[in-house]
């Protein structure tokens, strides 16, 4: 018997050449059980992992953006640091926005406004990413969604179908990055991902995104220890929303106290890169509604300056 037909498998099937094939407790109730604990799925070799190797033989980096709570500001922090290393004309940077149900990532960068339609081209060589400028370029499930407002309600192996297409056929230019967006936590989506690039190539690294609250502080252990298991290397973690600078007189605040600086605290603790804060800046939720460049549009900002020093680490931890 082969994995492929395995059918109506659980929502949260880890897939049966995971190592926790037969193992997770969604595995409980299903048929394929007893099979899949066999080590007869674990060598099974999937032919697409060698067309993803090809299709993304030209990229030099693939950088993962990672939160263990939603709403953190990773589509933010992904869409600013892909506009801050395009800034330089020599850099070729691609974002995938792999947030399969809430694709932001569109509308953050400017390539789709409410009323678009689907703007990806779907041709016979593969899929043709969006691109903002020459050397910046995107692709995501929304560019595939016939209207914005449609919502995306898939069990997990129609996204790993997905994500699988968006690896095996988008027809990238070289590369020196690729950023991919998840969603929070450490769902399908990160499963899959580790399972297709990381057996395909080998992830460059993740970049971990939190807030000062403890209740986030908390997800992100499971984050890091999630990295450790699939041998993900953390290239650093940076604390977002981290106190407000009031655009008039300047003056700080740490909405969060006081558990800010917690992030660092916790970088230390895991000896992990700690990349610094990004404070709350509401003109920077504009920016990212009206799909402009917040970098270009206030370069001297406190979120820029932040910003650019943890480009210059990626770059640094990147050989650049
Ligand atoms: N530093 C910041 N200053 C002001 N607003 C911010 C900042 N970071 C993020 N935001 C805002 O917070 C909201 C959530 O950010 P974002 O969508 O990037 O989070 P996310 O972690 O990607 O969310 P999800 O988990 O749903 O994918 C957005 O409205 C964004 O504009």
């Amino acid at each position: 018997m082969s994995p492929n037909i395995i059918k109506d498998e659980p929502l949260h099937c880890p897939g049966p050449e995971s190592e926790d094939a037969g193992q997770s407790s969604a595995c409980n109730t299903c048929n394929y059980q007893q099979f899949c604990s066999s080590n007869q799925t674990k060598n099974v070799e999937d032919p697409d992992i060698q067309l993803i190797k090809e299709n993304l033989s030209n990229i030099k980096n693939k950088v993962l953006v990672l939160s263990g709570k939603g709403g953190v500001g990773k589509s933010t922090f992904s869409t600013l640091l892909s506009f801050l290393l395009s800034s330089d004309p020599d850099m070729n940077i691609g974002l995938l926005d792999l947030d399969i149900t809430g694709p932001s990532i569109p509308k953050m960068i400017g390539s789709m406004n409410d009323n678009d339609n689907a703007q990806l081209h779907n041709s016979n060589n593969g899929l043709i990413p969006h691109y903002i400028q020459d050397n910046f370029a995107s692709i995501s499930i929304q560019y595939l969604l016939p209207t914005v407002d449609q919502p995306i309600i898939w069990k997990s192996n129609k996204k790993e179908q997905i994500i699988k297409k968006f690896l095996k056929d988008t027809q990238w230019s070289d590369l020196d990055f690729l950023i991919i967006d998840t969603p929070p936590g450490t769902s399908d989506e990160h499963i899959f991902i580790n399972k297709l690039l990381n057996k395909s190539q080998s992830i460059t690294g993740a970049v971990i995104i939190t807030t000062p609250q403890e209740v986030a502080l908390n997800d992100v252990r499971k984050e890091i220890n999630f990295c450790q298991k699939v041998n993900i290397k953390i290239l650093g973690l940076v604390e977002n929303m981290s106190g407000f600078v009031c655009n008039s007189c300047n003056k700080s605040t740490d909405i969060f106290k006081p558990t800010t600086g917690g992030g660092e605290a916790l970088c230390k603790e895991f000896n992990i890169p700690y990349w610094g804060k990004l404070p709350i800046d509401p003109r920077l939720g504009i920016c990212c509604d009206q799909g402009e460049s917040f970098i270009d549009t206030y370069p001297d900002s406190d979120a820029t300056k932040n910003l650019i020093k943890m480009g210059d680490l990626l770059l640094d931890q990147c050989n650049y």
